[in-house]
């Protein structure tokens, strides 16, 4: 059985490592989603779909199972977005989301959505990530090792706070 996991992952953290971990356990194979894959250099989403990839790439190789990282792009039309997705990844029989447009969205097209309890999230969260990488405090304590390299070679953390320190640069 394969499953598919999407994730603006922005960045990818520690609550998103621990759902892969468990999905692991569910599944042969998995494909992770890198959602909204076109946004980059903006508050709410620093990191482009490239540097994404090389994050969950790295991250997930602890687990022994087969991984495809899919960068998906939004579409306007939420409508025909699961045909969308399904185009682009390589075919799944189960979905993993909590986000409730998502699991709508799978649901209304007929395939099976599994969620599963957040963990910490009152820190593992990507905007409170990101809102301490503007700040200067603590963060990479809260992501996966290699993820955190990845953000420190590409400069992410300075990245951040420069396009953030702009008037009208919006929310994190
Ligand atoms: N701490 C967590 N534990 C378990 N699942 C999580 C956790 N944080 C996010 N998720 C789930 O991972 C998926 C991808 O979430 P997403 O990339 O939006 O992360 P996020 O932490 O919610 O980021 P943001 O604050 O940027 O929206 C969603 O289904 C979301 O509910
Ligand atoms: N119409 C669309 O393009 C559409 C619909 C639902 C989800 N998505 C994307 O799927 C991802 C869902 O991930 P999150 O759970 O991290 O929000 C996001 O990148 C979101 O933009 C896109």
């Amino acid at each position: 059985m394969r499953g598919f996991y999407i994730g603006r992952f922005q960045p990818y953290h520690a609550g998103h490592h621990h759902m892969v971990e468990e999905i692991a356990e569910q599944v042969d194979e998995l494909v992770l989603g890198i959602g909204s894959a076109g946004d980059s250099h903006t508050p709410r989403n620093p990191f482009t779909a490239g540097e994404r990839v090389m994050m969950v790439t790295k991250s997930v190789a602890e687990f022994d199972i087969p991984t495809y990282v899919v960068p998906i792009e939004d579409l306007d039309r939420n409508s025909v977005w699961v045909s969308h997705v399904q185009s682009m990844s390589p075919a799944f029989d189960v979905a993993f989301s909590n986000n409730p447009l998502v699991i709508r969205l799978f649901e209304e097209a007929g395939v099976e959505v599994r969620q599963s309890p957040m963990f910490r999230r009152e820190i593992l969260e990507g905007s409170e990530l990101r809102e301490r990488m503007i700040d200067g405090e603590d963060w990479d304590s809260l992501v996966p090792d290699p993820a955190a390299a990845v953000i420190k070679e590409i400069g992410g953390v300075e990245r951040i706070q420069q396009v953030s320190d702009t008037d009208g640069a919006g929310d994190t």
